[in-house]
Parts: structure tokens; C-alpha cells; sequence
């Protein structure tokens, strides 16, 4: 291949990934969160809007789902979110360009892996594709992983073309808790990458324009085995507690 002084193409693209990697994992040390603009570069950008808008033209997004406001379940399930959604593994037709938004977001988080002793990631999520259809729909305040479910690094890929703040739509981030909220313009060929536990509520305010974006959340390895076994432990126990209901019905039936 070509030598440009020395290095190859495959060495500046790796350079390039561990220079990106490199300011990631500073920033994201420094201040919780971390964006990259013109992360494609404008060309990729459009046409992964575009497959995107196709997805929604075609009906592929639901509803976000509701939930209950006092968390017992009540009929007052209030709306805390009006996002739609789609679940994309990037395997599906007319999604070439979004499939390769996730492979170009798994080699940068590769390179902050290496980097990152703290954690060690190996899995992600499938992209969540969102879509904020206008009209003041929001998000209000949230931690995306409260609880330890395993997912440390929350990856946001924007599709906003000319977005301005006065379309409302921002990210409000509150860094470490604080309560001075950090306003992150939704543009277009935006990456932005926050811790996704406690250190990072957020909320999106309401937009007055269709808004779109990617989510890409990556798990830590051991929280996310903790995790699951616990939930195996706790379907385990759920199973036994309804047995013994049953049993216990049962021996009042004879
Ligand atoms: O679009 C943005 O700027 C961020 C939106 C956002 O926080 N979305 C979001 C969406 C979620 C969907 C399911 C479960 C948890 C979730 C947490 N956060
Ligand atoms: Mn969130």
C-alpha cells in the first residue's frame, strides 16, 4: 500500500481511532461526557438520516412505552417520555449505513477500552433509533442505568441537520448531579458519549421540530454478568414463590 512518510493508511486510521479514543476517555474522565462533531463526516451522516427516515416513513417505530407515574402500576400511567423508537441489529434491509455507524462506534469504544481500566466492555446494546416527532414531545429528567443493569457508556449519535436552539429539542445533561445543566445542541454527524450510570441524569426538552438520534449503549462485562445473574436468582425465586401459592391452593381444593 501507499507509504505516506512511513505510515501506511491502516496505521493513520488506527492513529486516527487512538487520537479520538485518547480524547474521549481524557474528557470523559474530566467531565462525565464527551462529544465528537463531523464524526462520519457529512456525506455518511445524510445518507444514515436518510435510512433513518426511511425507517420511520415505513412505519418501524413504536410508541415509547408508558409508564406508570407512582410506580405501582396505577391507571395513572403518565407519558415520562414521547420519544418513538425502533430496534435496529443492522442486519435489516436499508440499513447499510446505520449498521456501519455501529461497527465505526464499536472500534472507537474498543480503543477507549483499552484505556479504560475501570471497565471492561466487551457487548453492546442493539442501536435504539429515536425519533422526537415535534409538537413539545420531551424526555423528561432520567438516569439511563440507575441500578446497575450493566450499561456504563451511553453513545447518542445525532441526525439534526440546520438544528438551532430556538427548535427547543436540547440535551439537558447535569454532570456529576450537578444541578447547572449542560445544554448540548442535537446537530447533525454529532457523537456524544456520557457515563450512563447516576453521574449523568439527563433530559431532552421539548422539541418543536422532528428531532432524530442513535443510542448505543455498551455494557461493562462484570456488572453486566452480576446483573443477570441476579435476575436469574430472582426469576428463580418467583417461580418457586408461585408454586407454592399454587400448591398451597391446591391442598385447599381437596
Ligand atoms: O435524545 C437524546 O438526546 C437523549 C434521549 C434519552 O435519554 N433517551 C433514552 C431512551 C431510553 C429508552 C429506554 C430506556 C431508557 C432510555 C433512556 N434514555
Ligand atoms: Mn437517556
Amino acid at each position: 500500500e501507499t507509504k505516506l512518510n512511513g505510515y501506511t493508511q491502516i496505521d493513520l486510521l488506527q492513529n486516527r481511532f487512538y487520537e479520538r479514543a485518547k480524547y474521549v476517555v481524557d474528557t470523559l474522565r474530566k467531565q462525565g461526557y464527551c462529544y465528537l462533531d463531523d464524526f462520519h463526516g457529512e456525506v455518511t451522516a445524510l445518507s444514515i438520516l436518510s435510512e433513518v427516515k426511511n425507517l420511520h416513513q415505513r412505519e418501524k417505530f413504536t410508541d415509547g412505552e408508558l409508564v406508570s407515574s407512582n410506580g405501582n402500576g396505577s391507571m395513572l400511567n403518565k407519558k415520562i417520555r414521547d420519544d418513538k423508537i425502533a430496534w435496529i441489529d443492522g442486519k435489516e434491509e436499508n440499513c447499510q449505513t446505520i449498521s456501519h455507524h455501529m461497527t465505526t462506534v464499536n472500534t472507537l469504544i474498543r480503543y477507549c477500552n483499552g484505556l479504560i481500566d475501570e471497565y471492561d466492555i466487551e457487548h453492546r446494546t442493539k442501536a435504539m433509533v429515536a425519533c422526537y416527532p415535534g409538537q413539545g414531545t420531551c424526555y423528561k429528567r432520567h438516569v439511563d442505568n440507575p441500578n446497575k443493569d450493566g450499561r456504563c457508556i451511553t453513545t447518542l449519535y445525532y441526525l439534526n441537520p440546520g438544528w438551532t436552539e430556538e427548535k427547543g429539542g436540547m440535551l439537558k445533561l447535569y454532570p456529576g448531579g450537578s444541578e447547572e445543566a449542560v445544554k448540548i445542541l442535537p446537530r447533525l454527524d454529532r457523537l456524544l458519549l456520557f457515563w450512563s450510570d447516576r453521574r449523568n441524569p439527563h433530559e431532552v426538552e421539548p422539541s418543536h421540530d422532528v428531532r432524530y438520534a442513535i443510542t448505543l449503549w455498551y455494557f461493562d462485562k462484570n456488572e453486566r454478568a452480576r446483573f443477570r445473574k441476579k435476575q436469574e436468582e430472582d426469576e428463580r425465586k418467583k417461580a418457586i414463590l408461585s408454586q407454592q401459592e399454587n400448591g398451597s391452593k391446591d391442598g385447599k381444593k381437596d
